[in-house]
């Protein structure tokens, strides 16, 4: 029923994108442009793994969705419509959601949240208002939380089911994930999967799940995106990425395309390659990274 009704809500909204960069760029400070025209559409439903090298953009990438960067006009990046780094809303009511290595964790209006202390898993997760109980009781169960946990004295795997737990109160419609799933135990990994594409099927939210661990992902993923040095080289339904057809596993085929880029790599000419351009290409500006207009979060 859920599943039919946002599907319904998406027709009439003639198949909206829930994330659409467009020439996007984007420099770290004194170094040349890590993305240059970079484009990505996503559409509600979807989920998609991100992959590439140690180094290729994707943890910028994330946080650059998550509106943690500015990169130019409201139209660049855009998540549901709606600016990613000006429309503060967009985070704080939790539609849009972002899971990284930290061990901190905005949950909405709480603001920054430590994640290590002398305070048990309880009150962090009780302690965020407006929460909807049955589906706070559903991930204290799924994540198998002890309420009684000290933060200060868990595991790193424990503190990280605590951290997924709260970044997932809120019903988000965007979800960035960034390698939240390594410290889980195998269960743990599996359950969180299943109930991320649940969210996907059954409500049409959107997910962007940064990994090195391909475990289980072939049946998970609607989509492949991969990154090469700021490049969106890939962005394909996993169905019509031509190695997966044949008997090859995610992993070996993520694996040859890692390999061909540093063989690749080393065959390139000694002399130092051109820097990507560094002039807009919407005007004669000067290219200015987001830290030397300093509007970085
Ligand atoms: N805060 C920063 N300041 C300057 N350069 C940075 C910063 N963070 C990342 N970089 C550089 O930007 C590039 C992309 O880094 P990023 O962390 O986005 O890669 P990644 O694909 O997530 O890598 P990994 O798979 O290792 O997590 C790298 O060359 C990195 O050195």
């Amino acid at each position: 029923m859920a599943e039919k009704a946002w599907k319904n809500e998406e027709s009439e909204n003639e198949k909206q994108n829930s994330i659409s960069v467009v020439g996007m760029q984007f420099a770290y400070e004194g170094q040349s442009p890590l993305f240059y025209g970079f484009n990505l559409n996503t559409l509600p439903g979807s989920r998609y793994l991100l992959v590439g090298a140690n180094g290729s953009g994707k943890t910028t990438l994330l946080r650059i969705l998550a509106g943690k960067h500015m990169v130019g006009g409201r139209d660049v990046v855009q998540v549901l419509n709606r600016s990613a780094f000006h429309d503060t809303q967009l985070v704080c009511s939790g539609e849009l959601a972002y899971l990284g290595g930290s061990w901190s964790k905005t949950v909405g209006s709480a603001g920054e949240i430590p994640l290590q202390g002398d305070f048990s898993a309880e009150q962090m997760i009780f302690g965020v208002e407006g929460i909807d109980p049955a589906r706070r009781e559903k991930l204290i169960d799924l994540l198998d939380i002890d309420l009684q946990w000290r933060m200060h004295k868990v595991s790193d795997g424990q503190r990280r089911r605590v951290q997924i737990c709260m970044g997932l109160l809120v019903p988000f419609k965007v979800l960035l994930l960034d390698e939240v799933t390594v410290d889980l135990d195998v269960v743990a990994r599996i359950d969180l999967l299943e109930f991320f594409k649940q969210e996907c099927e059954q409500r049409g939210a959107t997910i962007v799940y940064a990994t090195h661990i391909f475990d289980g992902l072939e049946t998970w993923a609607t989509h492949l995106a991969y990154i090469q040095d700021g490049e969106l080289r890939r962005a394909k339904k996993l169905t019509e990425v031509s190695e997966l057809r044949s008997s090859a596993n995610l992993l070996s085929v993520v694996e040859s395309w890692l390999r061909s880029e540093t063989k690749s790599e080393k065959e390139k000419p000694t002399n130092p390659p051109p820097e990507k351009q560094k002039t807009s290409p919407f005007g004669a500006s000067p290219f200015m990274s987001s830290r030397h207009m300093a509007y970085y979060r």
